[in-house]
């Protein structure tokens, strides 16, 4: 696990261009790193991997689990609806802020 302060945590991270076997190996990793941590999502950079992928695995507000992982990704468009919550990082261990997040499509 990369922490605050770790140079790869603030680098724009490089768009996958090989789907392969390497990329499935970096998300069953990424899997195994966010359970170990009891994390709800977990982006590659935060193990060191300067790649644009992320993978989730956390409850909605009505309790339905939502697992995936997402490589590549891009903010096409947001609704407008927008709520503030407390969030935390697995890379910033102990702290955690009002966070405002956009609904999106
Ligand atoms: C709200 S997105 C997930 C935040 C955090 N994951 C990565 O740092 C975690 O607690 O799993």
């Amino acid at each position: 696990m990369r922490f605050l302060g770790d140079p790869g945590l603030r680098a724009p991270c490089a768009e996958v261009t090989a789907f392969d076997a390497d990329l499935a190996l970096l998300i069953e990793d990424m899997y195994a790193t966010m359970y170990a941590a009891h994390g709800v999502g977990l982006a590659a950079n935060q193990i060191g991997v300067g790649l644009r992928v992320f993978v989730f695995d956390c409850p909605d507000d009505e309790d339905h689990r939502h697992l995936g992982h997402v490589v590549n990704p891009r903010l096409a468009e947001a609704d407008g609806v927008t709520v503030r919550g407390p969030e935390g990082c697995l890379s910033l261990p102990g702290i955690e802020a009002g966070t405002p997040a956009t609904t999106v499509r």
